[in-house]
């Protein structure tokens, strides 16, 4: 007969504990050799927060620094398609799982690299009766794979692409505390408001410092003329609850050619207008992030 939990003395001999200690201990000295753990959140969907993670990655990179990128959309994985390697699978070593690099040598970590087919849809198996109880948990700890079991070595910087929607933020609240957190909108009403609403909860659920916003798709780029055009109706200036705007990159058709290729933006179009959009974001990131590193407080 199938024993309850009242049946069970104590931890009926698993150690659970102890087994839970393990597994911080392991993500946090995984952690230890990244200077920098950014989250990319937005809250609301389709807003382009997997393109500029692929192109912060991609700039980054390209002034010389160490970066990898966790995908956390364990549903939807887009970014190992994004940045070329969706094709290539992680493989076991030593020291963990080595992820797949870039051209530009970025590590990636992905639910997509261990998709037999990319057709298929991502499912975990179990009691479907009981699934409530136990997806979370699942989703949870292969999140925590991907963070402490893969062979990072020394990174600059982390960027984890968050999913759409605010489900994922209690979950890594619950394995990390991030050096600060990157919030993608666009400068239309209806996602300023969805993004407000996601950045208030994510204040409170994941406790790290909001670094600023990136508005994506602020006007268009014509690459005939090199002119900007206003993309949506003009809109009242934005206010995201005293948080600093660190970019607005335009629309570019370019980035859809790119993301489809799996080659970041960047790599082509460095020297475009929205690539210096690009490479300035990510030199505010990173003033961000020293400027946080070196607060007493956490800011905003
Ligand atoms: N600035 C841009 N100009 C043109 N196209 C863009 C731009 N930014 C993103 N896109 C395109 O918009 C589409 C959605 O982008 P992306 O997948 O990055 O969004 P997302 O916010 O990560 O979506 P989700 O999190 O809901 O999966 C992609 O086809 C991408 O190429």
């Amino acid at each position: 007969m199938a024993k309850r939990y009242r049946d069970i003395v104590g931890d009926g001999g698993s150690d659970v504990d102890g087994q839970l200690e393990q597994l911080r201990h392991r993500l946090s000295s995984r952690l230890a050799s990244i200077r920098h753990v950014v989250a990319v959140m937005s809250g609301k969907g389709g807003v382009g927060k997997s393109t500029l993670t692929t192109n912060l990655a991609a700039g980054l990179a390209m002034k010389g620094h160490a970066v990898g990128v966790a995908d956390a959309d364990i549903y939807g994985p887009s970014l190992a398609r994004m940045l070329g390697v969706a094709e290539r699978r992680p493989k076991p070593g030593r020291d963990g799982v080595a992820p797949p690099r870039t051209v530009l040598d970025i590590k990636v970590m992905s639910m997509a690299l261990f998709l037999e087919d990319a057709q298929a849809p991502v499912v975990f198996r179990g009691p479907s009766r009981e699934a409530f109880t136990w997806k979370g948990m699942l989703e949870m700890h292969a999140l925590r794979e991907f963070l402490a079991d893969t062979d990072w070595g020394e990174l600059d910087y982390l960027l984890i692409d968050l999913p759409p929607g605010t489900n994922q933020f209690a979950t890594l609240h619950d394995l990390i505390r991030p050096a600060g957190s990157l919030v993608v909108s666009l400068p239309n009403r209806l996602s300023r408001e969805v993004v407000g609403r996601s950045l208030v909860l994510a204040r409170q659920v994941l406790k790290a410092p909001m670094l600023g916003v990136v508005e994506n798709m602020a006007g268009y780029f014509c690459n005939g003329c090199l002119s900007r055009q206003p993309l949506f109706d003009r809109q009242a200036e934005a206010d995201y609850d005293g948080l600093p705007i660190l970019g607005r990159i335009p629309f570019d058709p370019r980035f859809v050619d790119a993301c489809d290729a799996g080659r970041p933006y960047l790599l082509d179009y460095a020297d475009a207008p929205p690539g210096q959009d690009l490479m300035g974001l990510c030199d505010r990131l990173c003033d961000r992030l020293a400027t946080v590193a070196s607060a007493k407080e956490p800011c905003l």
